[in-house]
């Protein structure tokens, strides 16, 4: 196959191009949000049961139990943790935090603690509590004693700062308190509002976990859409409000996610905006628009106070602090400067409630372009389909499928209208290899992680979205992360245990994408919209550089000759593959089976490129 290569661009490539999406679905508390403690706070359950305190267990014969306290920490916070001394107790008695599937815990690193404690009733008690680590089996990793006394009676915070010398030999660690069992007999003390932070990305306070955020900036991503996605909400009242995920942990009551389990929102909106920055990430940034996903629409009278809220979430992010309440409170949460803020997504996948998206999309799009005219807003339906009114100027479609559906509709894009209206292909994934049961299990057809058979049929896909980036300008892989002990869905570009994190092969292929981008697009003979071989060019002006992306989706090598008509061609460049089996992945047990390699291959004005059976290949050429 001769591939042509044409000497003018026909694009220039949008800069939001490639990025990532994210939700909480096993990958916010737990996951990205660096929080080492599970049920950190109590939010959201039910005081006296066994479910309230999960994650939490007694320590020789420590009495506990989750109480809706008369004088709670705080408003959003009502419930403590009552721990009782049992009379004629001996030895350190107390209890402890399991974390998510444990904790790691490093040498030399420092752990900041942090909980409230008061005694509900004054007593004559002094003595010391033992915070720290330690390992499952009970062997203090690391402890700090704090002196307290019966006659504190209103809560008290309690800092400590945590630096094991050595490391312990698992990540199966939980965090303690004890007091000593003979000398607390009889005392009853409450505790609120735990917090436990390793060094986090860039040491950010509150911030991400290091390993995860790493992995996604390694990706050089150029949007972050949050924070949904179904996670916008299941029911009206426990949808995502942005203004329940800001300020002090004492203000935000967290929430029941769309996931099946409670999202503290220590993770907010302030955190996932200075993500954006410390990635240089553009925010795409979602409103709930009055449909929640358990299948409740407000009726068109009611959504003004929704319409409101979104407004303000807005306006926390861009607005003006002499002007706006929600940016006066940024400000005074550090950040008097506005984000930058382009996109707003107008709720997610409404296609399940098309029917009253015909009078949400208007009522919420015609008061939010009136307050914000700068900004473009993302219609979440099938496309046109109902035609709604105003006509949306952007689109986020969503796509799960088989490894074969992304190589044979590489040219999704390329028969779409060239009329202004512009894509979001929000979430895309090879999922299953079965075409009958796309949503299905392991057993049958459903991927657990990527492998190199889905993520080049990813490629092809992705190629198309580069050769039609006039009218697609941004793509995101999805879900973006998910803990392989816990997770609601698979797969997902990142794996993640409590001490690990595992790069996919979509990973691999998506930051190949992302780090290989150029500014313009070059066109060239087109593949087959049959084919099983897919190519694109684009150009980085600012290096001279001619960059190709190669997808083989099958197993037989493809040759191909390139022609390119510039003056001057380099006579080598550089050749990034990933290749691999069809079914070859990279998994907690085989986490390096698929990794790109870089090479020197031979080119020129004319020069010949095998691409291997199941290979993503970005070819890097001087040329002028
Ligand atoms: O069940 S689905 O609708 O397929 O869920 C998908 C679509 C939704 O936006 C996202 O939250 C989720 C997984 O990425």
């Amino acid at each position: 196959q001769t591939v042509s290569v044409s000497a003018t661009a026909s694009h220039p490539i949008p800069t939001t191009l490639w990025g990532q999406m994210f939700e909480d679905i096993s990958s916010g508390d737990g996951g990205l949000y660096a929080e080492l403690l599970q049920n950190r706070a109590f939010q959201q359950v039910t005081p006296n049961t066994a479910a309230a305190l999960n994650a939490w267990s007694a320590i020789n014969g420590g009495q506990i139990s989750v109480v809706a306290d008369s004088v709670p920490v705080s408003n959003s916070l009502p419930n403590s943790l009552r721990f009782n001394v049992p009379t004629g107790s001996t030895g350190q008695v107390g209890f402890a935090n399991s974390g998510f599937f444990g904790m790691k815990v490093v040498a030399s690193s420092t752990y900041k603690g942090s909980f409230f404690v008061k005694f509900p009733t004054a007593s004559s008690f002094r003595g010391n509590l033992i915070v720290g680590l330690r390992t499952t089996s009970g062997s203090t990793i690391v402890s700090q004693s704090v002196p307290i006394r019966g006659s504190t009676t209103s809560w008290q915070q309690i800092n400590v700062s945590l630096t094991p010398r050595t490391t312990p030999p698992s990540t199966d660690n939980q965090f303690f308190v004890t007091i000593d069992g003979a000398a607390a007999s009889g005392q009853t003390i409450n505790f609120a509002m735990f917090s436990l932070f390793p060094p986090t990305f860039k040491n950010r306070a509150n911030g991400m976990r290091d390993d995860v955020a790493t992995a996604l900036a390694e990706m050089q991503p150029k949007f972050f859409r949050f924070p949904g996605g179904n996670n916008l909400g299941q029911t009206v009242p426990t949808r995502w409000q942005w203004n329940a995920t800001i300020g002090s942990f004492l203000d935000r009551p967290g929430r029941a996610g769309d996931w099946g389990y409670i999202n503290t929102d220590g993770l907010g909106l302030l955190e996932y905006l200075l993500f954006c920055e410390d990635l240089g990430m553009e925010p795409i940034m979602a409103v709930w628009a009055g449909f929640a996903l358990g299948g409740t629409s407000v009726a068109q009278t009611g959504l003004e106070p929704y319409i409101q809220q979104a407004i303000d979430q807005i306006n926390f992010v861009i607005g003006d602090p002499a002007t706006s309440a929600p940016a006066a409170r940024r400000a005074a949460l550090g950040r008097a400067q506005p984000f930058k803020l382009t996109y707003v997504e107008i709720g997610n996948e409404d296609f399940f409630a098309s029917d009253t998206y015909t009078y949400r999309w208007p009522a919420f799009v015609d008061a939010l372009r009136s307050a914000f005219p700068n900004l473009k807003f993302i219609a979440t339906s099938n496309i046109n389909s109902p035609v709604l009114s105003p006509n949306p100027a952007q689109w986020d479609h969503h796509v799960y499928q088989t490894p074969t559906w992304f190589a044979q509709n590489s040219f999704f894009y390329d028969d779409m209208p060239r009329n202004g209206v512009t894509f979001f292909e929000g979430e895309y994934a090879a999922i299953s290899t079965n075409p009958n049961d796309i949503f299905g299990s392991p057993a049958n057809g459903r991927l657990t992680f990527s492998t190199m058979q889905s993520a080049s049929g990813e490629a092809a896909y992705m190629i198309g979205m580069e050769r039609n980036s006039d009218i697609v300008f941004a793509a995101s892989y999805a879900p973006l992360l998910g803990h392989v002990a816990g997770s609601q869905w698979t797969p997902n570009l990142i794996a993640f245990d409590t001490g690990n994190v595992y790069r996919s092969a979509s990973y691999f292929v998506q930051k190949l994408f992302s780090t290989n981008m150029g500014n313009e697009y070059i066109p060239s003979t087109l593949p087959s919209r049959t084919g099983t071989v897919f190519w694109g060019v684009t150009r980085n002006t600012a290096t001279g550089e001619i960059i190709i992306k190669v997808s083989n989706t099958v197993a037989t090598q493809a040759n191909l000759t390139f022609v390119l008509p510039f003056a001057n061609v380099a006579t080598s460049g550089s050749l990034q593959v990933l290749t691999g089996a069809a079914t070859a992945s990279n998994s907690p047990t085989t986490p390096s089976a698929l990794a790109p390699a870089t090479t020197t291959i031979t080119t020129g004005k004319t020069f010949t490129f095998a691409a291997a059976g199941f290979s993503v290949n970005v070819i890097t050429i001087k040329a002028s």
